[in-house]
């Protein structure tokens, strides 16, 4: 009880001095707060950039290589301090697959996911995106992480079309578009993940499934030939999550990119993948490669049938098996 009204007169009795130094931290840490923000978005929208794929008709029929591994291995680090985070892979993926990697934790999902960007290069062999070798600043993708980064003073419609407005391949992309065709692009891709008349709220006024769907409409509004999402529904509620894997196969089976995905989730892995790969402890290496040929549309109560348990358990199995190795040093 006494405890209160002793912080209260603490407070109340900051001195002048006092109060010119807690707000002049106040403003650093906020403009540091916004400043980090707004670098990680730019380096989203960055990443965005050099969209070779953008405005290329979506693959039809075909599927020529879209992604490619060849004996590439990442060990971060050298000498004493190495970490060996990927074993020697080799992966294809064709164009306009859906591939879900899934694994151990640290089993080297995310590093895939950077060899593929352009964010990390492989210590041994070669990545190849769209038929060239991925180099430092190669990045020709869409990406969603666990976290939106929505810059907080503008609206949603705004940030939507951010990439559209500053990344200057884009603008000369869609440089036959008016800025109302801009928005009528926003809106529609807002509309296909059920955020009509949302636009103009801002970031803090929406739910984290709502930004997250958000979060989508701006990794696709430009076209993206390849969507990099690292576990992108891991910090919603089920029911959220599952309403967000409909969304997001029904953007798939629009738009149709090439989609790489990390989750920890096997269901979610089943609901949206055409291929699912099972990684085993670090140093990954690709354990199981399998085709998932559920019809779709795919529903959340088919996830619950015999076919697609068995799927679960066989995933399941390879991963309980590889975290056992891992322990007992096999
Ligand atoms: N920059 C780095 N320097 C050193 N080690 C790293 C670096 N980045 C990742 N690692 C290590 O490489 C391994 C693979 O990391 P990665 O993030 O790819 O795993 P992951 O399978 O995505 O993990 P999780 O499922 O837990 O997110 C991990 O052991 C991690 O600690």
């Amino acid at each position: 009880m006494q405890f209160e009204p002793r912080i209260a007169q603490k407070e109340s009795g900051l001195s002048g001095a006092e109060r010119a130094i807690s707000l002049i931290f106040n403003l650093i840490f906020n403009a540091a707060a916004a400043g980090i923000r707004l670098a990680c978005t730019l380096l989203v929208m960055r990443m965005q950039q050099n969209s070779e794929f953008a405005g290329e008709p979506m693959a039809a029929g075909s599927a020529p290589t879209a992604i490619e591994l060849s004996d590439a291995s990442v060990t971060f680090g050298r000498g004493a301090r190495a970490v060996p985070a990927l074993s020697t892979t080799t992966l294809r993926i064709a164009d306009g697959e859906f591939v879900a990697l899934v694994g151990p934790s640290g089993c080297g999902k995310s590093t895939i996911l950077r060899l593929v960007s352009g964010l990390a290069r492989p210590t041994t062999g070669v990545v190849i995106v769209g038929g060239r070798e991925v180099a430092a600043r190669a990045m020709r993708v869409g990406m969603a992480f666990q976290n939106p980064t929505m810059l907080p003073w503008m609206t949603i419609e705004k940030n939507i079309m951010l990439p559209l407005k500053i990344v200057e391949p884009f603008r000369s992309q869609f440089r036959k578009l008016r800025k109302t065709e801009f928005r009528d692009k926003a809106n529609a891709l807002l509309e296909q993940v059920g955020l009509k008349g949302f636009g103009g709220r801002y970031p803090w006024q929406l739910s984290g499934g709502m930004l997250q769907r958000a979060n989508l409409c701006r990794a696709l509004i430009h076209e993206p030939r390849m969507l990099l999402l690292d576990e992108p529904f891991g910090a919603l509620d089920q029911f959220t999550r599952e309403e967000l894997w409909g969304i997001l196969q029904q953007l798939w089976m629009t738009h149709r990119p090439t989609v790489l995905l990390v989750t920890h989730d096997l269901r979610e892995a089943g609901f949206l993948a055409s291929r699912i790969c099972v990684m085993s402890a670090r140093p990954g290496r690709i354990l199981d490669d399998s085709r998932v040929d559920f019809a779709r549309p795919r529903t959340v109560a088919m996830t619950f049938e015999p076919d697609f348990v068995a799927l679960n358990q066989k995933l399941r199995a390879f991963i309980v098996d590889a975290r056992t190795a891992a322990r007992e040093g096999v």
